[in-house]
């Protein structure tokens, strides 16, 4: 078949999925078009198609999926509109759940304190002072059920940055489901889950490597026989990108360790059709406006090679990357506060044309403390304008066919494949990590960006250019000092008010079953929180069977 005829078949199947979709997913209007009404369609090709026009680019929704994973992307749907939120006690921060949800944000997404994120209880001394300060304060199904008073489980997606104890809030999830009647089947979210960019940059990992892939996979089996719409993983590179990765690594280091969770899940003896659909990313957007979206256009077409050829997955929804993005919280500036709001727009932006399923705006003033509700409320109404003003969300993959932005496309391709080759050869993600190889070379570029911001080489607006002094500090949000004492209290409370007896046996179990690593240890984790055993029991629980990791 010559390139125009393979070109107009592509396009008659696109035509064909785009009729199928609308079906479920009508588009937003009747009509597009612009302030002046010019027609905006759905999609824009080339009038003459290149050779290499399907092999690089296709069709929406289809492979390599450069140009989006759906066929009609945000004509039909806008991504979902997810702020990370979190502070203080469960019902502090199920208030501004709802507050944020009744502005118009579209999912839920849980920050957890520290102790919780490494699994220790409110009244562990490992928890002192650190109790609801970056995230709210978890310790036991009871402060599930307050986290998600109200909220419809069966209406809403959620998704939790966990991940050593991911396998625990996910049963707390279960449960609080349950309580209100939900079937496990029927809820949709995501769990972080991802325990390789802990070690490479994020740090809140507590075992091993060896027995943390086994929790990664014990919960992609259990998912997929119960919370088959549940995400299973976000495989994140946000993180890699705040400790100071390029573009170029930030993809590469994540889809590595993509890499890398597959391999585990099919030596556990997973099919791959099965787990892949529900593999979820996670990523940065910085200021860099056209390489970033280039970034997110590499990043789905490198995982559907990696993904069809190496894998030789069949299912195409194993081949789509779906993706998370956050704006880049260390490029916002502690001075001149509001300027972050523009550099977020931008970032945001970037994301929408690089086919975001789902985003996250930060706040103005991250870089002082967190969100003040006023400065969620402009993050959240940046996205929204985004949307629903700027006409991003018109056509599809607006930026498709930029020689600027091809060409950029190509090129972060091509230097992601050198490193996934390099981490290849070191025998994949976990030796990599284990051998500091990506915590080598972020800290390297890291170091270089630094010396060039130092330098002046680097221009960051109002701090080492147009710099001005400043009377008035932003009103901040300071979390409650009395909630360490409190939490402490109601977690005590919880310990005397279960069965002891039940608790005790589920301890016991879950600690044989961790024994054994043939065993699948999400129903022994499900039942000690039905017990209302807490993070920290749980978390101590496998620490005895699994040891404890101290990096490298
Ligand atoms: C897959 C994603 C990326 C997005 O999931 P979502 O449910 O929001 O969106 P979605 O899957 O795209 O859409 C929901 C459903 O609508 C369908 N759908 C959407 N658009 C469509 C269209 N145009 N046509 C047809 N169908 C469409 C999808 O197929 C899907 O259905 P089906 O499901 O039936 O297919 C998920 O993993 C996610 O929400 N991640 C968020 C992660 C996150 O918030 N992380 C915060 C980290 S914060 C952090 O780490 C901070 C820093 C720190 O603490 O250190």
């Amino acid at each position: 078949m010559g390139k125009e005829q393979e070109f107009s078949a592509n396009k008659q199947e696109w035509e064909k999925t785009v009729k199928k979709t609308i079906q479920r997913y009508p588009e937003r209007q009747e009509v597009f078009e612009t302030s002046s009404g010019i027609p905006i369609h759905r999609l824009y090709t080339p009038k003459h198609p290149q050779e290499e026009y399907q092999e690089t680019l296709g069709f929406p929704g289809q492979y390599p999926y450069t140009r989006g994973i759906q066929p009609t992307m945000y004509r039909s749907r806008y991504w979902t509109m997810r702020q990370y939120a979190g502070f203080g006690s469960a019902q502090e921060t199920n208030h501004r759940f709802r507050y944020l949800l009744e502005q118009g944000q579209t999912g839920l997404s849980v920050a957890f304190d520290l102790p919780t994120q490494i699994g220790y209880d409110s009244d562990d001394s490992m928890a002192d002072g650190e109790v609801g300060k970056v995230g709210v304060a978890i310790d036991s199904l009871h402060d599930m059920e307050t986290l998600f008073d109200s909220i419809p489980l069966d209406k809403v997606s959620t998704s939790m940055t966990i991940n050593a104890p991911a396998s625990v809030l996910l049963c707390m999830y279960i449960a609080v489901g349950e309580k209100q009647g939900v079937d496990p089947a029927q809820l949709t979210g995501t769990i972080q889950n991802d325990i390789l960019k802990e070690y490479i940059a994020r740090g809140t990992y507590i075992f091993p490597p060896k027995p943390s892939m086994r929790l990664i996979t014990n919960i992609f089996a259990y998912c997929q026989e119960e919370l088959p719409r549940f995400n299973t993983i976000s495989i994140s590179g946000y993180h890699i990108r705040e400790a100071g990765s390029t573009a170029v690594q930030e993809i590469a280091f994540t889809l590595a360790n993509g890499i890398a969770y597959v391999e585990a899940a099919l030596a556990s003896g997973l099919d791959i059709d099965q787990f892949a659909p529900r593999l979820a990313f996670f990523f940065n957007a910085h200021n860099q406006f056209f390489e970033e979206a280039a970034k997110f256009r590499a990043a789905r077409r490198i995982w559907s090679k990696i993904m069809k050829e190496r894998y030789h997955a069949k299912e195409p929804t194993s081949w789509k990357l779906r993706f998370h993005t956050q704006t880049g919280g260390s490029t916002l500036t502690a001075q001149q506060a509001n300027n972050n709001i523009v550099r977020v727009a931008l970032q945001a932006l970037s994301a929408v044309l690089g086919g975001t399923q789902s985003l996250h705006t930060n706040s103005r003033d991250e870089a002082l403390s967190l969100p003040t509700e006023e400065s969620a409320r402009i993050a959240l109404r940046t996205q929204q304008i985004i949307a629903n003003e700027s006409g991003a969300a018109d056509t599809i993959d607006p930026l498709g066919g930029s020689y600027y932005v091809e060409s950029l496309t190509d090129e972060i391709e091509s230097r992601a494949w050198e490193y996934i080759e390099k981490i290849d050869k070191l025998g994949g993600a976990v030796q990599a990590v284990e051998a500091g190889y990506m915590q080598r070379e972020i800290r390297q570029a890291a170091y270089e960006t630094q010396k060039k911001i130092e330098s002046g080489e680097k221009t960051v607006v109002g701090l080492n250019q147009f710099v001005e002094e400043e009377e008035q500090k932003p009103d901040l949000l300071k979390v409650d000092e009395e909630l360490e004492a409190s939490q402490k209290q109601a977690v005590q409370q919880v310990r005397t008010e279960r069965d002891p007896m039940e608790a005790d046996r589920c301890l016991k179990k879950l600690a044989a079953a961790a024994a054994d690593p043939g065993i699948n240890l999400m129903p022994y984790i499900l039942q000690a929180v039905k017990a209302y055993c807490t993070v920290g029991e749980i978390c101590n629980t496998l620490r005895k069977e699994f040891g404890e990791y101290n990096g490298i």
